[in-house]
């Protein structure tokens, strides 16, 4: 176990900086809180985390001390944020059916990189608000605080770590430094690694047990070590390149430790052609050790022990715990703790099982795209920034216009799983209620993603959007789709039918309908009310020339970007998750309980420890019919996957 090391002083100063020529505001009525986040005790008894397990004291007391010498003014203190703050009631007199007829404010509006097209005319904003910004993410050290991360420096202060996701996908020439360390060769050894590995995998080199080519991977991994991938794995499906490069192949994803998932994920699979891979970082999240012991038994009552070698590879930082489990670390693919899980797709989380699906070279794509981006990001000044346009302007509706989600609406079926992916890097990193320094924040951090592919989202939940609540809206089309359909009479191909609905909703947000407009369409007076729209609802639409490796790993780097940039300005740690350990710590009591009733058969007493409610909850659970009997039973598995194949270890005749 891994002490944590009191951050540099760099990176203590970093925090703590505010450029000198910045006037504070001072604070009012603001308390000083001492750090908070879950206490050494709890930490260390959590099964599965991703942080070091006891936060040492010394590091608690320095940043309490840097928050209690009051010398770090919070963001709202700053006068670009008052000044934002009052320009909230310029912008209010503005509406988007007037901003948009002003062509100088849209041609400054709208950005293009490398072939990723940002429409930002659609939000609420003027010429005055993005200059405020730019203020604002002067005044915050915004480009400090960039280059911290990409100089490998500790910004991840409550976990004692560097940043940097950028190095997974940094170019073979490339030299990214931690600690003074060279680590883009580390990062090479494992992509050739997986290479070689996927390779052979895939040219029948490596061989099943019984000598059978292995046609299908199943990933078992949750969080940033399922999510990610899952979006890449979709994105590239039906893409021509990775379509035809992993013809006769098939990935699946094993995430919840719902026996259901298994069930799932295992159904008409044939062991004998199965490879699994086991995802995980820390190697102790409880869900995907659970699955990955199952799926080994699974392999074992059907192919011997002995199929572990050849059935089973990982990807962890955790290699003892690899070996432990029984997978020979040659076969381990490592990455290493500057790599946070959600940010954790270029690191052999997503390279190994996406390699294995569609070959090493279009995933090396993947990689290039992502790099192009961080390259952006890092060089280019705020105003052509896409990354630091997109934080800029989410801050400014979460922190100033007050909306508190967004919906991410890409019209393209491929990236149906950016959503579920965002969700996780977006809530996880920005969703916090202190600031760096530990003290507790007088306004609300993060945002509410959600979203749905287009057209299904619009026939689903745009009803709230246009006259319910206000949602700032993020399309995303695409030019040249993965599949075409023209049918011959039809009046537009069918991705052109797709498309002309991403070019109408932003319009019909920003617009709206008048009454007077209702009136002229002879509409009866008792339905006005009814179909009004009011317009003036924010949204940006971004396009990109296709749906490719490499436009994939573009999007998703200047998602993740555009990330930290609001929690750079927030002045918070995106990259620690303290808030998911309770949850677990809860849950390992619950699990001993259980485990003590079941064995034992009573029922939960309040000396267990557990209040009125979740007393007779859970006893009303346990006297429901249980399908399985422990522990003098048998390895049990769900029944879908026992088609044709051995129901138990012992029946199979194995062990
Ligand atoms: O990769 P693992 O160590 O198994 O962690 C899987 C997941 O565990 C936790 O829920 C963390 O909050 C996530 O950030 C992480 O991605």
């Amino acid at each position: 176990m891994q002490s944590l090391k009191l951050p540099s002083a760099s990176h203590r100063s970093l925090v703590s900086s505010v450029p000198s020529s910045v006037k504070v505001i001072p604070r009012v009525g603001v308390r000083q809180l001492p750090l908070s986040g879950p206490s050494t005790e709890s930490v260390s008894s959590a099964k599965s985390i991703n942080a070091p397990r006891n936060v040492s004291a010394s590091v608690a007391k320095m940043l309490n001390t840097a928050s209690s010498a009051k010398k770090v003014p919070l963001v709202s203190e700053l006068p670009a944020w008052q000044a934002l703050k009052e320009h909230v009631s310029d912008i209010e007199k503005t509406h988007l059916r007037d901003l948009l007829h002003d062509e100088a404010r849209c041609m400054a509006l709208i950005k293009e990189s490398e072939g990723i097209y940002c429409d930002f005319t659609r939000q609420r904003v003027t010429q005055r608000t993005l200059e405020l910004l730019y203020e604002l993410a002067e005044q915050s050290n915004l480009r400090g605080k960039i280059n911290a991360m990409f100089n490998g420096e500790h910004i991840n202060s409550t976990e004692d770590r560097a940043v940097l996701h950028v190095a997974t996908r940094a170019h073979r020439n490339q030299k990214i430094f931690v600690e003074g360390r060279d680590v883009v060769p580390d990062v090479w050894e494992v992509l050739d690694k997986i290479k070689a590995f996927s390779d052979k995998v895939r040219n029948g080199q490596w061989l099943g047990v019984t000598g059978k080519p292995l046609k299908s991977v199943v990933a078992i991994g949750i969080g940033g070590s399922f999510l990610g991938p899952l979006f890449v794995h979709t994105a590239l499906r039906t893409e021509p390149n990775a379509m035809r490069a992993s013809r006769d192949r098939s990935l699946r994803f094993l995430a919840n430790v719902d026996p259901i998932d298994v069930a799932r994920a295992l159904d008409g699979l044939d062991p004998e052609e199965t490879l699994v891979v086991v995802i995980s970082k820390t190697f102790t999240t409880a869900e995907t050790m659970l699955n990955a012991r199952t799926v080994r038994s699974w392999l074992i009552a059907r192919l011997g022990s002995e199929a572990v070698a050849k059935h089973m590879v990982a990807v962890s930082t955790n290699l003892k715990l690899v070996k432990e489990f029984g997978i020979d670390p040659e076969n381990a693919f490592g990455f290493w703790d500057w790599v946070g899980g959600r940010y954790s797709v270029c690191s052999a989380v997503g390279m190994l099982p996406l390699s294995l699906q569609y070959g090493f070279d279009i995933m090396q794509e993947f990689l290039a795209g992502a790099n192009n981006m961080d390259e952006h990001f890092k060089n280019q000044p705020y105003q052509d920034n896409l990354p630091v346009l997109l934080g800029l302007l989410s801050l400014w509706n979460v922190s100033f216009l007050g909306h508190g989600a967004k919906a991410i609406l890409p019209y393209c079926q491929a990236l149906s799983k950016l959503a579920p992916h965002i969700q996780q890097v977006d809530m996880e990193s920005n969703g916090k209620g202190v600031d760096i320094n530990g003290v507790r924040l007088p306004f609300e951090t993060g945002e509410i993603d959600f979203g749905e592919p287009g057209t299904n989202g619009q026939h689903s939940f745009y009803q709230l959007i246009h006259q319910g609540r206000v949602v700032p809206c993020e399309f995303i089309g695409i030019v040249r789709s993965q599949q075409s359909v023209y049918l011959k009479g039809e009046v537009v191909s069918n991705h052109d039918e797709l498309m002309c609905n991403f070019f109408a909703q932003a319009d019909a947000l920003a617009y709206g309908k008048t009454p007077e407009q209702l009136r002229s369409d002879n509409v009866p007076d008792y339905l006005i009310p009814h179909r009004v729209f009011t317009g003036n609802r924010p949204s940006l639409s971004i396009m990109m020339p296709s749906c490719s490796a490499y436009t994939v790993g573009q999007l998703l780097a200047m998602y993740e970007h555009r990330i930290a940039v609001q929690g750079f300005i927030w002045n918070i740690n995106s990259f620690d998750q303290w808030g998911v350990e309770l949850g677990k710590v809860l849950a390992s009591k619950v699990r001993n309980t259980m485990n003590g009733v079941r064995t034992r058969d009573r029922k939960v007493l309040p000396q267990d420890g557990f209040n009125y409610s979740t007393t007779r909850m859970m006893n009303k659970y346990l006297e429901g019919k249980t399908q399985v009997l422990y522990p003098e039973g048998h390895d049990v598995f769900p029944i879908d996957m026992l088609r044709g194949g051995a129901t138990t270890a012992a029946a199979a005749g194995k062990l």
